[in-house]
């Protein structure tokens, strides 16, 4: 059944991951994604280094532009420290529906909160609504083209601090050339390339990680 692919992603969850176990839920998603129906998740190859960087991190507190299904935020909130918590942004009903019952599945669902509706809109009521001074860590993987002015978008609402660490999917396929220039232009970023594959394929993808110096 399930007439949406991420209904179907929800039905592969429930199928095949236990509840409770965060770790099965995302590879129960990267086994339909890379043998039933390619999805546009993060994936495993990309997962490992997002895991890599966010270890190093270990942010307090982290937002992410872009839930899809909720993979990579799974994938987050698993490995967050006690008491820490993860902003996700999601424009899509459709998509915030399903991913709102994998956060659930997967058993994270007390460090995420999901809001719903377009990250121009929401990242300047954060402050006011969850009562946070800045993030720690942002993950960007919703629309390419809103990479960019959402970045600035952060900058001016003073949701950025010395330190903070943005991670973006998805610089080279589908590409955010426009991002690519801005953070690596700007003399308030420490830029860096992760070269990888676009999740469950052969095409060069990667991430860009920015450390925002103030
Ligand atoms: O479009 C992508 N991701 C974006 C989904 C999204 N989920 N939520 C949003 C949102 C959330 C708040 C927003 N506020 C304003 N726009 C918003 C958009 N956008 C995406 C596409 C591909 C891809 C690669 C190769 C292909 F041949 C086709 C596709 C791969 C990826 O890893 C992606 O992440
Ligand atoms: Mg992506």
């Amino acid at each position: 059944t399930g007439s949406t692919q991420p209904q179907r992603m929800l039905e592969a969850v429930q199928k095949n991951a236990t509840k409770g176990d965060p770790e099965s839920v995302f590879s129960a998603i990267d086994y339909y994604g890379r043998h039933k129906e390619w999805a546009m998740n993060v994936g495993d190859e990309k997962g490992l280094i997002l895991d890599s960087v966010l270890t190093e991190v270990n942010p307090s507190i982290a937002l992410e532009l872009g839930t899809y299904c909720g993979y990579s935020t799974v994938r987050i909130a698993r490995l967050l420290s006690p008491g820490s918590k993860l902003i996700t942004v999601e424009f899509n009903p459709a998509f915030a529906a399903v991913a709102r019952q994998i956060i659930a599945y997967a058993g994270v669902q007390d460090k995420v909160t999901l809001v719903e509706g377009p990250s121009g809109d929401l990242i300047p009521k954060m402050k006011e609504r969850f009562g946070i001074k800045s993030f720690d860590f942002v993950f960007l993987d919703h629309w390419k083209d809103r990479y960019v002015p959402d970045t600035k978008l952060l900058e001016d609402c003073g949701l950025l601090r010395k330190g903070t660490v943005l991670l973006a999917d998805n610089v080279i396929c589908p590409g955010a050339p426009e991002y690519l220039k801005y953070v690596r232009n700007s003399p308030r970023y420490e830029s860096r390339y992760f070269k990888s594959n676009l999740e469950y394929s052969k095409v060069e993808d990667g991430l860009e990680k920015s450390v925002f110096l103030g």
